[in-house]
């Protein structure tokens, strides 16, 4: 797993490389931050001998990174245009270290350097010189930078987005963060990323990767990232004190997934209860089933209200579809049926189609008492309980709640945007006190324990899976992957699920297009997503044993 710090968590790993006893200087990681630019950012540019560069430098440390960035391109061949303006004797005294150094070193040709003492540099020289250069360097704010982009940083920044959009696209580096960037949130100064932050080719950062970098808008303008220990201790970057964020990958999951046991019997394997629809929406319990399915469940069993179950029964041959009780969605007098039925099951998904019926509230609150046994709780599931959330922290057995971003505003009372400017931190706050795992269904989701220490993030999906009954296949894999053989932990079974659903969309994606394929189909890639993770596994396992060991097994000649 990748794991991704704040800006904080970063300065304080920064104070332990340069306390005892490491005791590294700050003009030295410097010096390897800036070399790393120009190193890891070579293959983009394709080399830097003689391409014109253009270096925009803050006063602080991600400034001073750029002043390092511009001696190490001219080594490398470059022409360098560099600016910073403004107050010298505000500039970061590291800064002001290297600026030295490249003010002897400016020749007014292969290096200029535009050194402004006033507010503003010559806008319309810096014009020219991005127009004329096939590369932008990036180093005005790093993650010193929080909230809005104050002047004249905003209008340097507007004016670098004009030029690379009207221009011939020059390849744009950013240092640690693209400008404009939060570190921690991934928000955008004035909430428009092309105004408001530089937009990357790419974003070479320091030490550790910001959480930022991975969360929209910030990824969008972030581009492709590349990390630089930059010398770093490794006990140092290694430090996990305060909340820690995982990127979830390949691996993680391949790891987790582990081959079935080849004597095994379909009861190891879990009974996945889905308790769903109303006369409304079938299909919502329906894909949540098939879900499940594709995800290795050992059996299905589909409860519906009665009118809805001969809609249901035979879609699926391998589910055991029924109806409960005699109308059309659920009510309190189904709650004895389906809570003694529950105890044959191993994990229950209650809420996809039940429709929002007063009647099924009552359904849904005293199933979720009485029911003893894990449960995932997913769309009108999570509408029926918004005023009795008290109703978690009274159940002996865990709950894995998977609401979209519209779903959890209902929940927490917080805005979409509120929920946006701090997905993890709001996460976090309302798992802890709900007593809950959360999966956050976006892009990137979020999954968050009860202790709220660790947050996992997921990558994998794409707009594709934007539209109605993904989010029910998901309730589906969950379940499914909560029972495996392997017991997962619940925030493990939550992130390979949510990994698994968001690769077997992308699987549809190569497969059939970019948009327009069904949860069915997306469900029906999921074997495959598993697949590929084994072979990787696999191909890893190789690779770690020589490979006499697999002659010896062969045994042939
Ligand atoms: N040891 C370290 O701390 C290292 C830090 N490094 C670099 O240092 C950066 C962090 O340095 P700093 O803490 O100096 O912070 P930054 O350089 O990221 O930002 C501080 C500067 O940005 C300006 N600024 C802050 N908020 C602003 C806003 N809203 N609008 C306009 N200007 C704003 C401040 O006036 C100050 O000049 C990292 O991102 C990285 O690039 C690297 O040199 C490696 C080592
Ligand atoms: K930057």
């Amino acid at each position: 797993m990748k794991t991704l710090y704040t800006a904080a968590q970063m300065r304080q790993m920064d104070r332990e490389a340069m306390a005892a006893p490491y005791g590294l200087s700050p003009t030295v990681l410097m010096e390897n931050a800036g070399a790393a630019v120009i190193a890891k950012g070579a293959a983009y540019v394709g080399g830097w001998n003689r391409k014109r560069v253009t270096i925009l430098c803050g006063k602080g440390n991600n400034g001073g990174d750029g002043l390092v960035a511009a001696r190490h391109a001219l080594a490398a061949g470059a022409q360098v245009y560099v600016y910073i303006w403004g107050d010298e004797t505000t500039y970061s005294p590291e800064s002001r270290e290297h600026l030295q150094t490249l003010r002897a070193m400016a020749d007014g040709k292969t290096c200029v350097l535009a050194e402004t003492p006033g507010a503003l540099p010559d806008l319309a020289m810096l014009r020219r010189h991005i127009e004329s250069s096939q590369v932008v360097v990036d180093a005005l704010v790093g993650t010193g930078f929080h909230g809005a982009l104050r002047e004249p940083t905003a209008t340097v920044v507007r004016l670098v987005g004009k030029c690379i959009r009207t221009t011939a696209s020059p390849v744009v580096l950013a240092v640690d963060m693209p400008s404009g960037v939060d570190a921690d949130t991934g928000a955008v100064s004035g909430d428009d990323p092309e105004t408001g932050a530089i937009t990357a080719t790419a974003t070479i950062t320091f030490g550790a990767y910001k959480r930022g970098l991975f969360q929209y808008p910030g990824k969008i303008c972030a581009g492709e990232v590349l990390r630089d220990p930059i010398g770093m201790p490794f006990p140092v970057l290694q430090r996990t004190a305060g909340t820690v964020t995982y990127m979830v990958e390949a691996a993680d999951v391949a790891a987790r997934l582990s081959l079935r046991s080849p004597n095994g019997h379909k009861g190891m394997h879990g009974t996945v209860g889905i308790v769903g629809g109303s006369e409304s929406m079938s299909g919502a319990a329906l894909l949540a089933a098939c879900g499940a399915v594709r995800s290795g469940a050992g059996k299905v069993c589909l409860r519906v209200p009665a009118k809805v179950a001969p809609a249901c029964m035979g879609k699926y041959t391998e589910v055991m579809a029924a109806g409960a009780g005699t109308g059309g969605h659920f009510t309190e007098a189904d709650v004895q049926t389906v809570c003694e039925e529950a105890r044959n099951w191993s994990v229950l998904a209650l809420g996809p189609g039940l429709g929002r019926y007063a009647e099924t509230q009552a359904f849904v609150r005293q199933v979720l008492q009485r029911a003893a046994l894990p449960v995932v709780l997913d769309a009108d599931g999570l509408y029926h309980v918004q005023a009795a959330q008290d109703i978690f922290q009274q159940r002996a057995y865990p709950v894995i709640l998977t609401p979209h971003l519209g779903e959890f505003s209902r929940l927490t009372g917080c805005s979409v945007a509120a929920i946006q400017a701090d997905s993890v931190g709001t996460v976090q706050a309302f798992a802890r006190s709900r007593g809950v795992y959360v999966l956050l269904k976006g892009t990137p989701t979020y999954i968050v324990s009860p202790t709220g220490q660790t947050v996992y993030v997921n990558e994998t999906g794409n707009a594709g899976m934007s539209c109605g009954g993904m989010g029910d296949v998901l309730t589906g894999i969950v379940a499914a992957m909560w029972v495996r053989e392997t017991h997962p932990a619940p925030a493990e079974a939550a992130f390979m699920a949510a990994y698994l659903h968001g690769a077997a969309g992308d699987r549809c994606v190569r497969t059939i297009g970019s948009y327009g394929y069904t949860p069915e189909e997306l469900a029906k890639a999921v074997p495959q997503a598993i697949r590929e993770l084994e072979r990787q596994a696999a191909d890893r396992y190789r690779e770690m044993v020589p490979s006499s060991h697999f002659e010896d097994q062969g045994g042939g000649e």
